[in-house]
């Protein structure tokens, strides 16, 4: 057996959010441990790949809010890590102009004061030439929005967390949570107690929970992370001011479907559809649905019309669902000092440094910075009528 290490805090799971908790608990002088399964860098969560979308445009106040402290935190994480992370581009929402998300999109933009352009269907193709906008749709640019560098993003506050005296341990999964007044956590290569645990495990969460007795309605899915080839070179250049865009929904898909200006891979435009299959996470790659890339194959021939219309590049992440694709952020409703940070449905990269100060003040018993009611355990009551 292994001795105890003791820790004020150990997060489990060094993606996005573990990796900014783990930064905020140190920045505030706790002792912070930060467990990992596999060997960092790695390929096999949520968290890898060159880019994420950042933007101000939801459907929803409180993410358009939140994200107004995310810039700043992204600004500051820069700053002290000397590296740039974010490049404004704008973000180009289209969608049925009355009906969907289109409309919930604009107005809070509007309410919220967001630099934000509509253009009309006169002036579209002035300012995102290549693009087609469909017959009935509306077309706005979050002008706050951009690309962030997701792999250096996550290099960049592991770093900042060793330099403020944080232990991360990768290559060791957790095998066992002991809850108690101290938990005690084991792993492959050791065993820990602390005063307080956070559990930001992405798509192996429920794995996880389950030593702790509980399970959340969490779904994981498969993203075939497509890029495609530009006809010509550059046409969809971040360097030609392209922008990231979203469609709310089209003629091919009612979900969102989405994509960032060529930029990592030269001549190659990242586009995905914001839905996939369910997978076990220790066995995604078995999962071979390819029927979005259907989808996308025909949204691009017709919206995009100078990509080539079939995948050049395919990539593999996942997504952890909730039910109302809405996080969790909370207390383990059984153990107050296990917090759970998970189910962030595809679009929680961009709020990682918000979600690491949310959850350490969790942690910490501090009062939350935001109104967490959204995204607290208890709503989803009637899926887990036993575990509640
Ligand atoms: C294709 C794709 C595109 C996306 N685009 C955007 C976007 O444009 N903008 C945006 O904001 N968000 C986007 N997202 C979503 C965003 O990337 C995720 O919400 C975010 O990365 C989730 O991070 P996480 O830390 O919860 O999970 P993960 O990154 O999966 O981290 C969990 C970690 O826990 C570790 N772990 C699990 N179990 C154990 C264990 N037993 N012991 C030790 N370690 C363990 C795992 O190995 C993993 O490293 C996208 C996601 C995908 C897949
Ligand atoms: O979070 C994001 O911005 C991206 C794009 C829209 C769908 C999900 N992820």
């Amino acid at each position: 057996m292994f001795a105890k290490q003791d820790y004020d805090c150990v997060v489990i799971g060094a993606g996005v959010q573990g990796s900014f908790t783990a930064y905020q608990l140190a920045k505030h002088n706790k002792k912070t441990l930060l467990l990992e399964q596999f060997i960092l860098p790695h390929t096999r969560g949520s968290s890898h790949g060159q880019t994420r979308i950042i933007r101000r445009a939801y459907e929803q106040d409180f993410y358009t809010q939140m994200m107004g402290e995310g810039y700043q935190l992204w600004a500051q994480l820069e700053k002290e890590a000397g590296v740039t992370l974010c490049r404004q581009t704008g973000l180009l929402v289209m969608g049925p102009e009355t009906s969907g998300d289109f409309p919930l999109v604009k107005n809070t933009l509007l309410k919220n004061k967001v630099p934000t352009v509509i253009l009309s269907r006169d002036n579209f193709h002035q300012h995102i030439p290549n693009m087609v906008l469909s017959e009935g749709h509306g077309a706005l640019v979050d002008q706050t929005a951009g690309v962030l560098f997701a792999d250096r993003a996550l290099k960049a506050v592991q770093d900042q967390f060793r330099k403020l005296g944080g232990v991360i341990r990768d290559n060791e999964k957790v095998t066992e949570i002991e809850p108690g007044p101290v938990v005690k956590v084991t792993t492959s290569g050791g065993a820990y107690q602390a005063r307080n645990v956070v559990i930001t495990a992405g798509p192996w969460t429920n794995k996880l929970l389950a030593h702790t007795g509980i399970q959340l309605p969490l779904e994981t899915i498969k993203i075939n992370v497509c890029y495609w080839r530009e006809k010509i070179p550059g046409t969809y250049s971040v360097k030609q001011r392209f922008p990231c865009f979203l469609l709310t929904e089209c003629l091919e898909s009612r979900e969102h479907i989405y994509g960032l200006p060529s930029n990592e891979y030269p001549d190659l435009v990242k586009i995905c559809y914001h839905m996939g299959s369910k997978t076990d996470p220790d066995y995604r790659d078995l999962q071979t649905d390819t029927s979005d890339i259907d989808i996308l194959k025909r949204c691009v021939s017709r919206c995009v019309p100078g990509l080539v219309p079939e995948p050049a590049v395919v990539e593999s992440c996942m997504y952890t669902l909730t039910p109302d694709r809405h996080f969790v952020l909370d207390y383990h409703p059984n153990y107050s000092n296990i917090v759970i940070g998970a189910g962030f449905s595809g679009h929680g990269f961009k709020f990682g440094p918000v979600i690491g100060k949310l959850l350490r003040e969790l942690s910490l018993g501090e009062e939350p910075s935001f109104d967490l009611s959204p995204f607290k355990i208890r709503r989803f009551q009637s899926e887990m009528k036993s575990d509640l």
